[in-house]
């Protein structure tokens, strides 16, 4: 298995040298208990990506499971603060969460990416990074339609787009692409619903059970 931390491309400093560490990823989840995995949400914003994120971070934990969501609003607050919306700050965002989810993944940890990113490319890359790293990768579409997120707009964000206020909403004057394969899609149901159908998908994948 190859290590996660080894980079996707050569350091762009050539007085950088990579530094192989002596544990294997095999000893420190023994040690922890668990093995580790990335559960990515995607959809259009207001669809209930962060709330089932959530929710299956508490039943994992209530479990005993090592869970983190990695929070895509959230971490634009630090990791990500300065990314706008543009396509390139979206693929650099989706870029970086997908990196520590990796990083999370190779712990041990149930690592929750809701995020929208809308680019299946970029959603790509991320999970032929964990491919490559033999870690678990796990596509959730949270399916909701723009009809229903617009109806909910908890932010404000498409009354606001409507209006002209802002631009690159996604769904509204900026793209979202659905995924092709993904590995569960949330379609109508409750929060509760949504987060029971991921941990049964984790289990039915034998992920996250104790080693
Ligand atoms: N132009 C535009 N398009 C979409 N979303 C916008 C935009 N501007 C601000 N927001 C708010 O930012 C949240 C999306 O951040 P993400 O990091 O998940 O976006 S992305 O993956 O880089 O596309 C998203 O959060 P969620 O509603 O939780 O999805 C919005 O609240
Ligand atoms: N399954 C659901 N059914 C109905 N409303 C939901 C559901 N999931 C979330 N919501 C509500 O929809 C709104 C947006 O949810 P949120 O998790 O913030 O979405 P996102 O992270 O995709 O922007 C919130 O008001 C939330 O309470």
């Amino acid at each position: 298995m190859s290590d996660p931390r080894s980079p996707a491309a050569p350091s762009p400093h050539r007085d950088v040298v990579w530094h192989d560490g002596g544990l294997d990823r095999t000893a420190r989840q023994e040690a922890l208990g668990h093995a580790g995995a990335t559960v990515w949400l995607t959809g259009l914003s207001g669809s209930g990506k962060s709330t089932v994120a959530f929710e299956v971070e508490r039943r994992l934990v209530a479990s005993g499971r090592p869970a983190y969501v990695l929070d895509g609003d959230n971490l634009r607050h630090g990791l990500n603060a300065g990314l706008g919306f543009s396509a390139e700050d979206r693929a650099e965002n989706v870029r970086r969460v997908g990196e520590v989810a990796l990083l999370l993944a190779d712990a041990g940890v149930v690592a929750l990416a809701p995020l929208v990113s809308p680019y299946r490319v970029d959603r790509a890359r991320v999970r032929s990074r964990h491919e490559s790293a033999a870690l678990p990768f796990l596509e959730v579409h949270v399916a909701t339609p723009l009809e229903e997120c617009e109806r909910r707009d908890p932010k404000g964000l498409y009354a606001k787009a409507r209006a002209g206020e802002i631009s690159g909403m996604t769904g509204i004057d900026d793209p979202w692409e659905p995924p092709e394969h993904p590995d569960l899609v949330l379609a109508a149901g409750s929060a509760d619903d949504h987060a029971a159908a991921i941990v049964a998908l984790l289990a039915e994948r034998g992920i996250a059970a104790r080693v």
